[in-house]
């Protein structure tokens, strides 16, 4: 770009220096030296021919020579004195051009713009102000200089310019093509040219902004889907009901939950699991209508706020599509994961004052009812979940406080050869003798104690007591149930070695029951801990088997010593051909693989028949036995030892 010349090079205004006198330039100063010399040498002439006059004879007196060298040594100290101050102003002089000079360069050097203007007209500019603005310089001059700021900011900047010693104040500066860059400005007074004038400093601060922009999206988006993050969503949701109320509207809040995310981040890696919660965040972002704030509020958790709801179906629509979009499958780099969501909603009630906290807690629960109730689906709070919320609080007291009271004790149930009908080993089975409730069955506490991690104490705890308890029992094998969240915790297999040295009880006698939802998620990890635990020389059974979706192929994955078919196939053994089919197949499949089967749940003398006829090796149900406590399973032992048990009539559970 091409610039005129700045005439702000040729005043010091800026870089505030006055001006010298016209009357002292160095061209003077030579002058009055010259006239000075001449003015000594003029004297000196007149006295030597005055006095040659006064002695006509030409004989020169000693006075007349005295007054010749006194002269002389005067006109040499005035042409002195004279030199001595043309040295002095000229340097000064010199210094003084040089600052104008400098001022100059540093003016044209700096990035601020520098204005200079007078009853609001600009007289001078610089370069950085002219590269701003996107013009020459010389188009600035003899503009209006408010011309050059956004139009509702023109009296602020107007009467910042006129207040001296005014605070820097923030404005746009229109440039070329209508584009406005943020500046910040501050005026001062100056003498420019022999007059007053002012000059405005404009600072370009737009990078400054971009940067404080960074920083407060990243206090609020969150940085892998840059939806809003948990701050913005609170913020949001303060807003939407402050509105809702105002005009008798509802809000409705949509906690959503990825099912099975945590496995495809475990199995796929952490690479894959950021790329399918972007996928997912585009997915949610299609299912919303545009008012709809949809935010991360961490790890596979979003939530999103409908605000102007007249009625709360439409928030059912929304979960509905929602539900849809994430249950299609996800292509993540050539690998295919299905996962699906669970949503949970909350109405605001426009007559009353919802707090925002209540409301996502509200949703919360309803979301914790869908996944309970088989995720991939949505639900409504209700106020009967608030109730159990609080019974479950209260149950997960009790339970801390009951396991330093020492209130569990074991159950034992017999597991018994088919055929022989013999006593081969015990199952143990965890109960809790409550002061009030009496004894509670695992059902109630155990799904507890494995979501808040009790169960990893606890479950040691059955191993050390099981041990222990069963260390007497003559060759009588021990099957104890570890739970998925266990082997989430590194050291497992150090447990069971401790139980074993602890108790002194042989490794071969004890068998754990493990069931698929270990290998579910880190795979390689449960592997590890499995592989350990059986150099141990400990036998592993899969339990339940059946009741997932890939018990057959987790079969390929280690070498199981026996498979627990699980109750609900053995319940139906005698009334639907299917039952029997199935049991059959997992009997033959055990046999191909060299694993024992046991068949769980057997409550009738038909179902046992068949169970042998089918060639399966062991069974265990209420017909051979309830689960049993420490007392009466040793006089069971004492009375009849493992022989063969008379086989009781078909017998319903207690
Ligand atoms: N309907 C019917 N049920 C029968 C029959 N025979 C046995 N059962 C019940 O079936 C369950 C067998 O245990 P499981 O499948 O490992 O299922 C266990 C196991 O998963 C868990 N559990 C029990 N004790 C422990 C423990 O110490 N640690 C862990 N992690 N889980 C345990 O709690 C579940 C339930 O235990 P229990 O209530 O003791 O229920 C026991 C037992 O009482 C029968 O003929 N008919």
């Amino acid at each position: 770009m091409q610039h005129a010349d700045s005439s702000i090079t040729q005043y010091s205004a800026a870089a505030n220096v006055r001006q010298p006198p016209p009357s002292t330039g160095p061209r003077f100063f030579y002058l009055q030296l010259a006239a000075a010399l001449l003015v000594t040498f003029g004297l000196i002439g007149w006295l030597l021919t005055t006095r040659t006059a006064a002695n006509p004879e030409g004989a020169a007196s000693l006075a007349i020579e005295l007054e010749v060298i006194g002269a002389v040594i005067a006109s040499v100290f005035v042409a002195a004195v004279w030199l001595n101050l043309a040295i002095t102003v000229i340097g000064w002089r010199r210094r003084t051009v040089s600052s104008e000079v400098r001022a100059g360069r540093l003016a044209e050097a700096t990035l601020e713009g520098i204005l200079i203007h007078n009853e609001r007209a600009i007289i001078d500019a610089n370069r950085a102000l002219a590269d701003m603005v996107g013009v020459d310089v010389s188009a600035l001059i003899g503009r209006p200089m408010l011309e050059l700021f956004a139009n509702e900011q023109r009296a602020a900047v107007d009467e910042m310019s006129r207040e001296q010693g005014a605070e820097f104040i923030e404005a746009s500066l229109l440039c070329g093509g209508g584009a406005a860059t943020p500046v910040e400005l501050r005026s001062r007074t100056l003498e420019f040219e022999g007059q007053l004038a002012m000059i405005t400093v404009i600072r370009d601060v737009s990078e400054r902004k971009r940067a404080a922009e960074r920083i407060r999206h990243l206090a609020h988006y969150d940085s892998l889907t840059d939806l809003p993050n948990r701050v913005l969503f609170w913020d949001r949701l303060h807003q939407a009901l402050a509105m809702a109320r105002r005009h008798n509207e509802q809000v409705a809040i949509l906690c959503i939950d990825l099912d099975h995310f945590k496995e495809v981040n475990d199995t796929l890696g952490h690479a894959a699991g950021d790329r399918l919660l972007k996928e997912a965040a585009q997915r949610l972002r299609g299912s919303l209508r545009d008012s709809d704030t949809l935010a991360r509020l961490g790890g596979d958790e979003f939530a999103v706020i409908m605000s102007n709801l007249r009625e709360g179906t439409l928030a059912a629509e929304c979960a509905k599509r929602i539900v849809e979009a994430l249950s299609v499958t996800f292509d993540l780099d050539g690998n295919e994961a299905v996962i699906g969501a669970s949503v949970g909603i909350a109405l605001s009630n426009p007559a009353e004052e919802d707090d925002p906290e209540t409301l996502l807690r509200c949703a919360d629960l309803a979301l914790y009812r869908a996944k309970t109730e088989g995720r991939g689906a949505f639900r409504f709070f209700a106020e009967e979940m608030n109730v159990r919320l609080q019974a479950r609080k209260l149950l997960e007291r009790q339970l801390r406080h009951a396991m330093i009271e020492g209130q569990f004790e074991l159950y034992y149930q017999p597991q018994v050869e088919a055929g022989s009908w013999r006593i081969l080993g015990v199952e143990a089975l965890i109960r809790w003798r409550h002061p009030e409730r009496g004894l509670i069955m695992p059902s109630e506490f155990v799904p507890l104690a494995e979501e808040t991690g009790l169960i990893v104490p606890l479950g040691e705890w059955v191993l050390r007591t099981a041990c222990k308890q069963a260390q007497p029992w003559g060759d009588l094998r021990l099957a104890v149930n570890l739970s998925a969240t266990q082997f989430r915790q590194p050291g497992l297999e150090d447990a069971v070695a401790r139980a074993l040295a602890e108790s002194g009880f042989d490794p071969q006698r004890l068998e754990v029951e493990v069931t698929e939802t270990i290998l579910l998620q880190d795979i390689e990890a449960s592997l590890d801990a499995l592989r350990k635990i059986k150099r141990l020389g400990v036998r592993i059974a899969m339990d339940d088997f059946g009741t997932g979706y890939s018990s057959l192929s987790y079969l390929r994955t280690f070498p199981f010593d026996k498979i627990k078919i699980d109750r609900s196939f053995v319940h139906d053994l005698g009334q639907t051909e299917e039952a029997s089919a199935i049991v059959r197949a997992v009997v033959q499949l055990g046999r191909s693989l060299g694993i024992r089967t046991s068949a769980e749940g057997v409550e009738t003398r038909t179902q046992a028949d068949i169970l042998l006829l089918d060639g399966c090796d062991e069974v265990q149900g209420y017909h051979f036995g309830l689960p049993m406590s420490v007392d009466e399973l040793e006089t069971m032992l004492l009375r009849s030892g493992t022989q063969p048990l008379s086989l009781p009539p078909s017998m319903t559970a207690a």
